[in-house]
């Protein structure tokens, strides 16, 4: 669904220059559920925007379901945003009226649908878990419904990429897991790609598989060892779930060969105060050992 190969975006503003990304590399798979985390400022927004359509990357290759991102016309962004992807913001309030109902906040955007919009919306309301509240209006809803009540209008054109820009941002750890079940339910019934971006490391244990950006690159994946659904299967069957950690992280290397070494581990006393380390191959595994010491 997602082919990112070394995309860079430069903002650039009166004074300086802002390398938001550079050379991401990012590969996802249709009917992917997926997470991208990362530090504040480490390109996460930028990329959904670049994703989205809402902003053009500077360089590099960006394909979505297919389609060449760079070498859009303003039209083209326009049918695709109509077209291919769906957005949920964690700020909800942006794009839900408060005084119309959930159903009337639905219908909405599929005004120009024509006649079936209210089965269109009342359909979309029940893939949300949300038939039981179509005639409250929103302020009678709660946090994680109107995120629902977003998460539907977000389907109502039938997208095949979702994009989610820290979705439960706004929400308590109950409601959070509820938001975070319903996408694992919409993937599995509808097949769509969704890609959710946060700070909440709680989402990492939804999704199969999370990707880490650091200073605009993708610097480690961590990939489920028994995928989600398999593990709350074993849960329901044996009543406990896979013991030990439920991800292996892997460090990304990029086609130069290049790799970051996870966060904490040039902490250590041997490699702290120095810029080198030495590599080796030993059985078929490439070592790091800390720099040798001179004796003088
Ligand atoms: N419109 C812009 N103009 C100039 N610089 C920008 C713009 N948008 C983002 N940046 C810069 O690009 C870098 C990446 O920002 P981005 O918003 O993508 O990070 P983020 O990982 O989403 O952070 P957060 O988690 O805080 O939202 C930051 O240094 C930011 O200051």
């Amino acid at each position: 669904m997602i082919q990112s190969d070394g995309l860079v975006k430069i903002y650039k503003t009166a004074e300086l220059e802002v390398v938001a990304l550079q050379g991401l590399d990012l590969h996802v798979e249709d009917g992917e559920l997926m997470a991208i985390i990362g530090n504040s400022g480490s390109g996460k927004s930028t990329l959904l925007n670049m994703l989205g359509g809402l902003d053009r990357p500077s360089a590099g290759k960006l394909f979505v379901d297919g389609k060449d991102l760079l070498s859009f016309t303003e039209k083209d962004l326009v049918r695709y945003k109509r077209e291919t992807v769906g957005f949920v913001w964690q700020n909800n309030a942006r794009n839900l009226i408060p005084y119309l109902t959930a159903l009337e906040n639905v219908e909405l955007p599929i005004l120009l649908r024509g006649k079936r919009r209210r089965d269109r919306a009342m359909e979309l309301l029940e893939a949300v878990g949300l038939s039981h509240r179509l005639k409250n209006r929103l302020n009678e809803l709660s946090g994680g419904e109107q995120q629902r009540v977003a998460i539907a209008i977000a389907l109502a054109n039938e997208p095949k990429l979702l994009l989610a820009d820290e979705p439960t941002g706004a929400l308590d750890t109950k409601t959070s897991n509820q938001v975070l079940d319903l996408f694992r339910t919409l993937n599995g019934q509808l097949g769509i790609t969704i890609v959710i971006v946060t700070h909440d490391p709680l989402i990492a244990r939804k999704v199969d598989r999370v990707v880490a950006i650091r200073d605009g690159k993708t610097s480690s994946e961590m990939i489920r060892r028994v995928s989600y659904a398999e593990e709350l299967e074993q849960l329901e069957r044996e009543g406990a779930a896979a013991e030990g950690e439920s991800h292996i992280e892997y460090a990304v290397i990029d086609k130069a060969g290049r790799l970051q070494i996870p966060a904490g581990y040039l902490d250590a006393e041997s490699f702290k105060d120095s810029n080198k380390v030495r590599v080796e191959m030993e059985e078929g595994k490439i070592i790091l050992y800390p720099p040798e010491k001179k004796t003088s």
